[in-house]
């Protein structure tokens, strides 16, 4: 059997405009990704699936039910969201906070003084933030851990919107990361909730995925992320105002809570397919893959000239993995290969014969266990699995993947990777971002119509291993790669 330590942590992962949707009352139209997924042009192109979120599965209503589960299965730790555009439905640039820049214009430092609390709380929707604490109360009266991550990816339409940035360009709209302005926006947010949330809070994380949200919001206009807007030269300053977004937060939370603050990543296992592009991959996977996290742990990166301003601002890692991007040389260029990774064949196989989810991502838990190896060799910080999940509506898969991957978490804590928990993606299902509810990522099923929730098998594996801290002998098989191939 493979046995975790006591106090490792067993949970799932859930974010804002997700999970909170589906009863009336509980919608939140005044944000980015709001207007994005309504938007009829998106919808007509076939940019977004045209499921809407207030179909969701209410979470903001039923969340006692989804705790009561989740304790069932024997979680002990969730990582959830707050709501940006929630909580500041109207824009906050009016109220002060002290901004110091350097020669270069990078803001290198943010301070909210109390005196600036209060001004917020006076443009704060209170009832919002009010109804977040009883939902985290609910999971912390319970004995449990909770984590609080503060962004995953809906902003305030005062601060982005998407369709005129897309139409007029970044210059003549709200244009979000773009603008330097949300950095500071960004560190009063974060000021705020901590000040009113800190003491429900056992670890904070300033945001999910930041690389996901640059690069599909600027390089990738087929992904269908906001604001579908090419160019190279946005990425990388979006890139930048979220690398001082993350570091400004850290600072402002530290003023108001001496928890752990932390960042959680969309990392993958860039995997070389011949030997002999090793290096090159092992090169492209500092430059690229690493070189955000670098920057806020190291204060410099491959890209990114040395600040100490952004160094030391990590005390713990949340690692999202689902599946690898396999590299060869195409026409002499190291690139990734199509077919393998995120690009298999939905509910089908990769070219490696490997079984895929219905999103067509390979199931490849070798990565995961060479990645926790790679980080904590690179880093040697605390980490948690923040995400890990499948989008398996029949559940073929999902029990497999689940224990393939904690065995590989378990293999990487064996050669010293300090990973105290295990949360996965998802509890139940969810709006999946521009694939809307197509994609079913839960242990449980969740009727949009009705919202009654059912357990899938998978939940029943996750109860057994959580509840013993182990994958027990009868459970091992489920590990084995021979279920996951082509026959
Ligand atoms: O796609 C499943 C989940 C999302 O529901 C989460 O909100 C997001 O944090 C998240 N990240 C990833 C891995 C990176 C990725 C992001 C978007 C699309 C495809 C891959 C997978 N997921």
């Amino acid at each position: 059997m493979y046995k975790f330590p006591k106090d490792f942590l067993f949970g799932y992962s859930w974010s804002g405009f997700q999970f909170e949707m589906g009863l009336p009352g509980s919608e939140v139209p005044n944000s980015d990704w709001w207007v994005w997924v309504h938007d009829i042009e998106n919808i007509a192109t076939g940019l977004v699936s045209g499921d809407l979120p207030e179909n969701g599965p209410a979470y903001w209503d039923l969340y006692k039910k989804d705790h009561d589960i989740a304790e069932s299965l024997g979680m002990d730790a969730i990582r959830g969201g707050i709501e940006w555009a929630r909580i500041f439905p109207k824009p906050t640039f009016d109220v002060k906070a002290r901004v110091e820049k350097d020669e270069e214009g990078n803001i290198v430092s943010v301070e909210v003084p109390e005196s600036s609390i209060k001004e917020l709380e006076k443009i704060a929707d209170m009832k919002a933030l009010e109804h977040y604490r009883e939902i985290y109360a609910d999971w912390k009266e319970r004995g449990k851990t909770f984590i609080l991550n503060l962004y995953h990816w809906p902003l305030p339409l005062w601060l982005h919107d998407p369709l005129k940035v897309r139409k007029l360009g970044p210059d003549r709209a709200p244009a979000g990361w773009l603008d330097d302005k949300s950095v500071v926006e960004f560190a009063k947010f974060a000021a705020f909730v901590a000040y009113h949330l800190d003491d429900l809070v056992d670890s904070w994380s300033t945001m999910n995925e930041p690389n996901v949200v640059y690069q599909n919001g600027y390089t990738r206009p087929t992904s269908g992320f906001p604001p579908g807007y090419l160019s190279f030269e946005a990425e990388r300053k979006a890139k930048m105002n979220l690398i001082q977004a993350h570091a400004r937060a850290y600072d402002v939370i530290k003023e108001y809570s001496d928890k752990d603050v932390g960042i959680i990543y969309a990392y993958t296992w860039p995997d070389p397919l011949r030997e002999e592009v090793e290096d090159e991959v092992r090169a492209i996977r500092e430059r690229e893959l690493y070189s955000f996290v670098d920057a806020v742990h190291f204060g410099k990166a491959a890209d990114i000239e040395e600040r100490d301003d952004l160094q030391g601002k990590v005390d713990w890692l949340g690692v999202n993995y689902y599946s690898r991007l396999a590299f060869d040389r195409v026409n002499g260029h190291v690139l990734p290969v199509s077919g393998y990774g995120f690009s298999g064949e939905r509910g089908g196989y990769a070219r490696s014969g490997r079984a895929c989810s219905d999103f067509g991502w390979e199931i490849y838990p070798e990565g995961l266990e060479k990645l926790l190896k790679d980080l904590a060799k690179r880093y040697g910080l605390p980490m948690m699995i923040t995400e890990n999940g499948i989008a398996d509506a029949a559940d073929r898969y999902r029990s497999h993947y689940l224990v393939s991957h904690l065995r590989a978490v378990y293999e990487a804590m064996k050669e010293g990777a300090d990973v105290r928990g295990y949360l996965h993606w998802s509890l139940t299902d969810n709006y999946e971002w521009a694939q809307g509810f197509r994609m079913r990522f839960g242990l449980v099923y969740v009727d949009m119509g009705t919202k009654k929730r059912y357990l899938r098998p998978s939940a029943l594996v996750f109860r057994e291993i959580a509840t013993r801290k182990e994958i027990p002998e009868e459970l091992e098989h489920l590990s084995s790669l021979d279920f996951l191939v082509r026959r």
